[in-house]
């Protein structure tokens, strides 16, 4: 992308010559939510920040992308929130944190958007999909993640809500949700069969017991190593969107990454997705030009070893939005309409010289 960029101000400044208005690709939407109530490792609330650092807007608006960004949420901590159950953690902060999300994605698809979400931990996903669904009521969900995030408030092992927003969003589970301090206003707005998870490798078993008794579509590292990516992202889209074009939701939680190249998440799991396979979801779900709204989370930059692994994790985050919305390893069309003749060269050599 830089190469690209470099060299059409190379052109513009040593010869004048400009190419044609650049394909308008987007309007994003960038929300930032500093959260971390769901779950226990504090940092994970200084992902947007850090994404944004590394050059998300400057590289979006070079895809031609307009990009519009509504800033940081900013998220209250309800005070004496106490466990739900004894077990599952700030209820009330994680509902309410989620319930400003809900309407700012809301209304930023309402402005016509795609919305970026940057977290914070993935219990911020409930307020995404929530958000997203508002607006769009026939979208569809593409979960990529080590985890399926499908603990009910009552399976929960770790009380953490970040390994549960999915349950909440699916229609035929909600016999099984019980009420929780701080979620009443959440309505469930997607079914079973609306949902795909790509890259799972750490299920716990009330978790695949959900998947296999409700017929969620999944596949897991397995899948990726059995079929390859390419057959992973055909099945992925026959399955949500066969003939009928309908929005997609793309939730990516950067741990779905192997660790060794995206180490700065706090719940890493050994045995991920490669470099070029995450790049490779991203690129087709781009083609499928039916992106609505997108979530990265889990960069969490105060696990970080090392700059180093501060730096390659917060870039894959970058990558992976970047490739959602249009860039691609191929090159893309509309950066350079047409080439320079050596006749336009020279006379536009000249007028720069004569300025
Ligand atoms: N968004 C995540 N990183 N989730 C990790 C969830 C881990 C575990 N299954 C749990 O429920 O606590
Ligand atoms: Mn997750
Ligand atoms: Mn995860």
């Amino acid at each position: 992308m830089s190469l690209q960029r470099g060299f059409t101000e190379l052109l513009q400044k040593r010869l004048g010559w400009f190419p044609k208005q650049r394909r308008l690709v987007h309007s994003v939407g960038i929300i930032g939510a500093p959260f971390s109530y769901g779950q226990k490792r504090r940092g994970v609330e200084g992902g947007p920040r850090a994404i944004r650092d590394a050059g998300l807007t400057e590289r979006l608006s070079g895809l031609g992308c307009k990009v519009y960004d509504y800033g940081d949420l900013s998220f209250t901590t309800v005070p004496n929130d106490t466990p739900y159950n004894n077990i599952v953690h700030h209820p009330r902060t994680v509902g309410l944190a989620n319930q400003s999300l809900t309407e700012a994605v809301s209304r930023a698809v309402g402005d016509g958007h795609l919305s970026i979400m940057l977290g914070g931990d993935h219990s911020l996903g409930i307020g995404s999909v929530h958000g997203h669904a508002q607006q769009r009521p026939d979208l569809c969900v593409i979960w990529v993640d080590a985890h399926c995030d499908l603990n009910t408030p009552l399976t929960s092992m770790s009380g953490n809500l970040h390994g549960q927003p999915v349950s909440f969003l699916i229609r035929e589970l909600q016999d099984k949700i019980p009420s929780l301090p701080g979620f009443s206003w959440i309505t469930p707005c997607i079914s079973a069969k609306d949902l795909v998870y790509i890259g799972l490798r750490d299920v716990d078993p009330a978790e695949y017991y959900i998947l296999k008794n409700f017929g969620i579509r999944y596949f897991s590292m397995k899948e990726v190593d059995q079929l390859g990516i390419r057959k992973v992202m055909e099945r992925t889209f026959d399955h949500l969107i066969g003939k009928q074009k309908r929005p997609v939701h793309l939730s990516f939680d950067v741990d779905a990454i192997d660790p060794s190249l995206a180490p700065a998440t706090g719940t890493p799991v050994i045995g991920g997705l490669t470099y070029r396979e995450g790049m490779y979801i991203a690129e087709e779900i781009h083609n499928t030009g039916m992106l609505s709204a997108m979530d990265l989370v889990e960069v969490n930059p105060k696990l970080a070893a090392s700059d180093e692994e501060l730096n390659a994790t917060v870039n894959i985050a970058v990558d992976v939005i970047s490739f959602s919305l249009g860039q691609a390893r191929e090159g893309s069309h509309g950066k350079c309409d047409e080439l320079p003749t050596p006749s336009s060269t020279y006379a536009t050599n000249e007028q720069t010289l004569r300025l």
